[in-house]
């Protein structure tokens, strides 16, 4: 044990179901299958029905996805969704009715007692509400999983003071936690959730309590992690901000079934299912009001302005290119609203500007066309705006 755990110790990048366990659970556990990458996840048909007084719920339907090992996979979709089930069939807290969950190529339905385990201490896991142990400090809440596993006392010191270093969290050891902020105790649950040097940090609405602040240094931290210690991180909230800020890939998922799945870049440059384009709305800003109130369908005269919208999804590296607009117009172009955002280095979002008129509708069109991926007339004002 002592050798295992040395083994992992010098090893940061090493992670095997040993990390933590004891020789018997190593021996039980279902080891990733050769080939496979450490920290994949891969949903095959996976369905959930659970039964209730009113009748059975039909909770996730057919999922297949696959989970790269060192992404950061952000799980979105309204309350219901069955987000908060996915994720629990990754460490078995829900077994699927159907279908299969690979954790590194295994399926881990087949696991006995010892071996889930073993899984469960590569899987590490925050909650939204932190659960650490009141009458304990922030060292008894981090050393505690350790302890259950029967790690050594000098061994256990290192490690915990390992993380509380990695989550910033060093001199805190002796605190309880009615004596810290919200952000301090969610950094108290990723340490505990990374004692056991786990390939996979599972986050269930981990930043839905917090402040905005304290959840930007929060993302800022699991993607620190996510980055030095090669973690996958899975994560599902309701708030877009949270994909667009930290995940690479994003699964929305609406009434059980997987609406769309992705790169964040294209999912949120083009989204194509209504409940994704729902989601995002908030993050979209309509026609300002003030414009909206003088839009006409059609234009009044020679005089009238064009307002044109000029759509970035990511794709091909394209940006709006400011002088080819103007050169594009042949006349007046007024910038009137941008909402632009860049996403893994691809802007996506979109322009409003207003274009003087005259009859030109057509020729700046065919223009435009190759200076952003979609363009639009949204309607006509007599006057500026
Ligand atoms: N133990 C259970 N017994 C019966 N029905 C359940 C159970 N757990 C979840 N459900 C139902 O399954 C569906 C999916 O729930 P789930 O919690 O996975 O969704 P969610 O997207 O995480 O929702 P929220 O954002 O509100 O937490 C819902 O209709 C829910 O009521």
């Amino acid at each position: 044990m002592a050798e295992l755990i040395e083994r992992t110790r010098q090893d940061p990048e090493h992670k095997t179901a040993a990390s933590g366990g004891t020789l018997r659970h190593a021996a039980a556990v279902a080891q990733p299958l050769p080939g496979s990458p450490i920290g994949s996840v891969a949903f095959d048909g996976v369905e959930k029905i659970y039964s209730s007084a009113a009748g059975p719920v039909h909770a996730l339907k057919n999922i297949s996805l696959d989970v790269p090992a060192g992404a950061i996979y952000g799980i979105i979709g309204r309350s219901g969704a069955g987000k908060s089930s996915l994720l629990r069939t990754i460490n078995r807290l829900e077994k699927p009715t159907d279908g299969k969950v690979l954790v590194d190529g295994q399926d881990i339905s087949v696991l006995d007692e010892d071996a889930l385990v073993a899984l469960r201490r590569r899987i590490g896991m925050i909650f939204q509400h932190f659960n650490l142990l009141s009458a304990k400090t922030v060292w008894g809440n981090v050393a505690l999983p350790l302890i259950v596993a029967g790690v050594p006392r000098r061994q256990i010191e290192e490690r915990v003071a390992e993380v509380l270093s990695l989550v910033g969290l060093e001199g805190k050891e002796s605190t309880y936690p009615s004596r810290l902020s919200g952000g301090q105790k969610q950094r108290v649950g990723i340490a505990r959730a990374l004692v056991h040097r786990p390939e996979i940090l599972l986050c269930d609405e981990a930043t839905s309590a917090l402040d905005p602040e304290t959840t930007l240094s929060i993302l800022g931290l699991l993607k620190d992690i996510n980055r030095r210690l090669k973690l996958t991180i899975i994560l599902i909230t309701h708030e877009m901000s949270v994909i667009r800020e930290i995940c690479d890939h994003v699964l929305v998922l609406d009434q059980g079934e997987i609406a769309e799945a992705g790169p964040v870049w294209r999912i949120f440059g083009n989204p194509q299912h209504s409940a994704t384009q729902a989601l995002l709305r908030p993050l979209n800003r309509d026609i300002p009001e003030d414009i909206a109130r003088y839009l006409r369908s059609s234009p009044s005269d020679e005089h009238s302005q064009a307002i044109w919208e000029l759509v970035y999804t990511g794709e091909g590296g394209l940006e709006p290119d400011l002088s080819r607009i103007a050169s594009a117009t042949g006349a007046s172009v007024r910038l009137l609203q941008s909402s632009l955002d860049r996403i893994e280095g691809r802007v996506h979002g979109r322009l409003l500007i207003a274009v003087r008129w005259a009859g030109s509708n057509p020729t700046v069109r065919s223009q435009f066309a190759d200076l952003a991926h979609q363009v639009r007339v949204l309607g006509y004002v007599d006057h500026d705006v």
